[in-house]
């Protein structure tokens, strides 16, 4: 483990049973660095979803899946060990694909975990929810109506509320599931200026199907294949001279843009498709 890694896995192997058995994982053994932003990228049906969700035992929703090695957060595995599972799950916060607000105001969407977990002052709870939001760059648009339901707000301002009830949890981890994909193409480019700012202070791990989005967002990134870590470099190494024949045949059949390693990081929204496997 380097000096700076947050969470790990060890020999991590999924294997989902049933008619057809998958081995999703393959033995992958990979870090993630403390406040760095880790792209998680490959063909369809790679392994992405089941990376990420092992970090925090979600795949454990699925009945049929199977493991064998360890995830190691800081230094506590996360499978062999007493902490309680929402305890994980608050230290390695997960935000999905498509977002969904708890039935309760844009206030209380933040305020939620801090409300049942912490013993906090109206004043305290207020303060949360006001740095959060900013945090996520929604504040100024929701300030005037925290007690409107948080569903009333555009599915790009929803993927930031959300961003922000993960946020107020205090997670060491945020895994981002394709937070992009479902949005329209400038609530993708104000979550994506988000994810930019919070990799400043988080640990975030996400997996894309924008190879564009990865050249921008990402300080490393992680290839996988048909359930093994093919390469895993920092993004400019791996955009610009990737080691690997297997990396460079794929990045070359996305490679739509040069890799920019400028100070603009906004992203160019109209590269945002995901690519054809
Ligand atoms: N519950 C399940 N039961 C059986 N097989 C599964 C299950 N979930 C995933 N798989 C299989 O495991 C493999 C990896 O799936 P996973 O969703 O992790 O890949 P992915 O890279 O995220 O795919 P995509 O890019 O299409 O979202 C695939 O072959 C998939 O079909």
């Amino acid at each position: 483990m380097t000096h700076d890694t947050v969470i790990r896995t060890d020999d991590l192997e999924v294997t989902y049973t049933g008619k057809r058995e998958v081995t999703a994982l393959n033995g992958v053994s990979v870090d993630f660095s403390e406040n760095k932003l880790t792209a998680i990228i490959g063909p369809s049906g790679c392994g992405k979803s089941t990376l990420l969700k092992s970090l925090n035992r979600l795949h454990e929703i699925q009945p049929n899946a199977e493991i064998t090695g360890e995830v190691y957060l800081e230094d506590d595995p996360v499978y062999e060990t007493d902490e309680p599972l929402p305890e994980i799950r608050r230290r390695v916060g997960y935000v999905p694909q498509k977002p969904t607000p708890l039935p309760v105001s844009i206030y209380n969407n933040v305020a939620y975990g801090p409300k049942i977990h912490g013993d906090y002052s109206r004043e305290e709870l207020d303060d949360i929810v006001e740095t959060q939001l900013r945090k996520v760059n929604l504040w100024s648009e929701v300030e005037d109506r925290l007690d409107s339901p948080g569903a009333e707000l555009s599915t790009g301002q929803i993927q930031r509320l959300c961003l922000a009830r993960s946020l107020a949890a205090e997670p060491d981890v945020l895994l981002c599931d394709e937070v992009t994909s479902a949005l329209d193409p400038i609530s993708a480019e104000q979550v994506e200026e988000t994810l930019a700012d919070l990799k400043e202070e988080y640990t975030i791990v996400m997996v894309t199907h924008s190879m564009e989005q990865a050249k921008r967002l990402a300080d490393d990134v992680i290839f996988l294949y048909l359930g093994d870590v093919i390469e895993t470099n920092d993004a400019r190494t791996f955009f610009e001279n990737p080691q690997n024949e297997r990396t460079q045949e794929f990045v070359e059949g996305h490679a739509a843009v040069e890799y920019d390693d400028g100070d603009d990081t906004a992203p160019d929204s109209t590269a945002d498709a995901p690519p054809a496997e």
